[in-house]
């Protein structure tokens, strides 16, 4: 088994109802809005001036909102209906796509828990089912494990697929310059990234104690982009402990460091808790796309984040075996798992 070097910061905070919700969060937004529109313009001194706010946000946040970041509001309503009409299908339509070693499919309510954060004990399942999509490079979704009967499902997915990696690869160069790299220094480190499209669908739900929508976790992702929810739900942790709800910002994305970002930053950048709650009456539905690097990559800290004389704070470790650790602990599917096992 692959050992993960502690990376997720430890927590004390254990909601359950919605009193203990309420009690506990706050809804001052404290995560920057980061207009895009002039750095996409091409405006000169745009990248510098973007980069600087991103680099604030994750080091103080490590989420933030972009605006005016050139996906159309009609293809993210699209995908998001995509994400209703394959959850409205029958259970065992669901069933038939049951995940696979790879981790592409279908994973039912209650079928994953959220094993490797620290951030609450006594884990229990997730109130979520979800469809993922994943692929290495440009398979264009030849792998993926497609609906039989949802014409046009596939076409939209794929769709919005491609948007968020061409959104993802035009935000890589303000993450360098973030960390006061070469604007082009990531690129040949994400040429064949990682990438996963997940199809989430929280049931309406009353939450028991430690039961979540989906537990506190911070995503394994170098980014996250989380394109802006209608229904609430989503909460973060602050550096000082609190948990605020994610503001609403109209056809925006959310973007959060994920554990990748943190490590290859040396802890720079910071990978913030969250968890999502569907506390309406009716469903709530989320379209994350997580975006790594190469899959061999090995995350020890960039350049610029390196301490002379001192260890890393992590222990180097490639992409590929932090995501086989993270699919062990959380769902127990890896292929290197069942091959263990055999
Ligand atoms: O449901 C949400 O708003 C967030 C989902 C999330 O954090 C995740 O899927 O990693
Ligand atoms: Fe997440």
């Amino acid at each position: 088994m692959v050992r993960c070097p502690a990376g997720t910061p430890a927590g004390q905070n254990r909601p359950s109802r919605r009193a203990a919700m309420a009690a506990d969060t706050a809804s001052t937004p404290a995560i920057p809005v980061i207009d895009l529109g002039p750095y996409l313009a091409g405006k000169p001194g745009a990248p510098e001036a973007t980069a600087a706010q991103l680099r604030h946000a994750n080091e103080t946040i490590g989420f933030l909102t972009i605006v005016n970041h050139g996906v159309p509001a009609s293809l993210v309503e699209e995908a998001f209906a995509a994400c209703a009409r394959f959850h409205a299908q029958p259970l065992d339509a669901k069933l038939a796509l049951r995940v696979d070693g790879e981790f592409r499919g279908y994973v039912p309510v209650r079928g994953s828990t959220t094993r490797h954060s620290r951030l609450n004990a006594d884990n229990q399942p997730n109130e979520n089912e979800a469809y993922f999509m994943k692929r290495v490079g440009e398979d264009a979704g030849a792998t993926d494990r497609w609906p039989a009967g949802l014409p046009g499902f596939r076409e939209v997915a794929l769709r919005y697929y491609a948007a968020m990696d061409a959104l993802a690869q035009r935000l890589l160069p303000l993450y360098a310059m973030a960390l006061d790299l070469p604007a082009d220094w990531f690129a040949p480190h994400c040429d064949r990234p990682l990438t996963g499209l997940r199809f989430t669908h929280y049931p309406p739900a009353r939450y028991g104690a430690n039961q979540f929508g989906l537990a506190p976790h911070a995503d394994t992702s170098f980014i996250t982009l989380l394109a802006q929810n209608r229904v609430p739900g989503l909460q973060l942790r602050t550096t000082d402990g609190a948990w605020i709800d994610a503001p609403v910002v109209p056809d925006s994305f959310v973007v959060n460091t994920g554990e990748v970002l943190h490590r290859w930053s040396n802890g720079r950048f910071i990978n913030t808790p969250h968890r999502a709650y569907n506390l309406s009456p009716g469903p709530r539905y989320a379209i994350p796309y997580f975006f790594h690097p190469n899959p061999d990559t090995l995350m020890e800290p960039v350049p610029s984040c390196r301490v002379p004389g001192e260890a890393p704070r992590y222990a180097p470790m490639t992409v590929g075996d932090y995501m086989a650790w993270f699919r062990q602990q959380n769902y127990g599917l890896s292929a290197k798992a069942k091959a263990d096992a055999a």
